[in-house]
């Protein structure tokens, strides 16, 4: 089937001044079912989007507009829906429509192996819930790294991973471990326990310390194995991805594991203890983890647009590691791709992404009705977003 069907925009909100186009330009160039993806969305009082409801039916999903018309509101309510909580710093305000009482999304996602789910994520004032139906895992309360809709977000600053606090990096990490491993969720949680207890014990002196070392050590092995694991896989992943970008020719993964390589847990903490009391913390082990990104060839760094290619990497290859261990599919959400990239670059970054076979919804700085480079897509629809204050 191919199909391409322009139309003027057309109000599709009943909300005075929010505006959506029907699609502007929709193209199906392949007859295959649709895969896994987002199905529908209805946003009530989200930011500047007082009410939308759309329908989706193509692989990739393309959310055009000008500055601050609510494209990056559209990808922050599916990561609601997915998540239960937002991207966007507290610098951004309130989500709530100002005037508006609660916020509430709704989707219908289509997994690729069961049938249909409804998502709900309503906050009022300081609650937020998140209902899914049918259930799908009862057993878990549909806790959020379990969620049926799995997304990726590559943002406004993805590059803030490279270059922030290791507990972000941390965070990335173990969120990708436990979509490979979901038991790493209750090791992680054990390990959170002890480490705490061994820092109250430290702060109280230190003599009770040594009554948390060997569960702690225990705990820090096996997170350390389940990382190191996955390590392994997604690094392989990166090196095969960045050969199509030669400024990353020699660039390579690591990952620390928060005590010396070829040095026992146990004898690190003994070498610590005394620092350890000063200190007032653990100073080794899970906790401390972190990885990095070694640019090779003698380069100290990356600029803007090469760190976002690598952070864009990144979860590419993590992507691969979780669909070769079977896990559901994600659907990418890429906030002004092109942005900080030549078109070159954004052209092959763009290509990355759609050889998943993933869904996709990208927005787009623009006015007109070209979709630019995603225009080539084999199943797109493009709306075009439009406020007027
Ligand atoms: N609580 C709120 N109530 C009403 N409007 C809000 C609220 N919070 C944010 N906004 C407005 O909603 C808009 C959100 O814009 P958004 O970031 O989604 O736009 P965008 O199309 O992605 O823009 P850009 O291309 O600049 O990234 C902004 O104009 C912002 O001022």
């Amino acid at each position: 089937m191919f199909h391409v069907e322009h139309s003027d925009a057309v109000s599709e909100s009943s909300g005075p001044a929010f505006h959506i186009s029907r699609p502007m330009f929709h193209v199906e160039r392949s007859s295959a079912v649709p895969g896994p993806g987002l199905r529908s969305l209805r946003i009530e009082s989200l930011r500047n989007i007082q009410r939308l409801d759309f329908a989706i039916d193509t692989r990739t999903l393309l959310l055009t507009g000008a500055n601050g018309a609510g494209k990056t509101s559209i990808l922050e309510a599916i990561y609601l829906l997915a998540r239960g909580r937002t991207f966007r710093g507290t610098k951004a305000g309130p989500l709530t429509t100002n005037g508006a009482s609660f916020t509430r999304i709704e989707g219908v996602y289509q997994p690729s192996d069961r049938e249909a789910v409804r998502i709900r994520y309503v906050k009022e004032g300081a609650a937020a819930t998140r209902a899914v139906h049918p259930p799908l895992w009862p057993e878990t309360g549909g806790a959020d790294w379990r969620s049926p809709l799995q997304v990726k977000l590559i943002g406004e600053n993805a590059q803030t991973l490279l270059d922030s606090e290791p507990s972000l990096r941390r965070r990335f990490l173990d969120w990708n471990v436990f979509h490979v491993e979901h038991r790493f969720a209750q090791l992680h949680k054990d390990f959170t326990r002890v480490l705490m207890q061994r820092n109250a014990a430290i702060r109280s002196g230190g003599s009770q310390r040594g009554l948390w070392d060997r569960s702690f050590i225990e705990l820090a092995e096996s997170m350390d194995r389940q990382r190191g694991l996955f390590h392994a896989e997604w690094r392989a992943c990166f090196l095969d991805l960045r050969d199509d970008y030669p400024f990353l020719r020699a660039a390579d993964l690591h990952y620390r594991r928060g005590w010396p390589d070829g040095r026992a847990l146990g004898e690190t903490l003994d070498s610590l203890a005394d620092q350890e009391l000063t200190r007032g913390y653990t100073l080794a082990g899970p906790s401390r983890a972190d990885f990095r990104i070694e640019p090779g060839e003698g380069r100290r760094g990356f600029s803007r647009g090469q760190a976002k290619i690598v952070v864009a990497l990144l979860q590419l290859a993590a992507e691969r590691v979780h669909r070769a261990h079977g896990r559901a599919s994600v659907i990418w959400l890429l906030d002004d791709l092109e942005a900080e990239l030549d078109r070159a670059m954004a052209e092959r970054l763009w290509n990355a992404f759609e050889s998943t076979g993933n869904q996709i919804i990208v927005t787009r700085v623009a006015t007109d009705s070209d979709p630019g480079l995603f225009g080539k897509s084999q199943s797109l629809a493009m709306f075009h977003v439009e406020h007027q204050d």
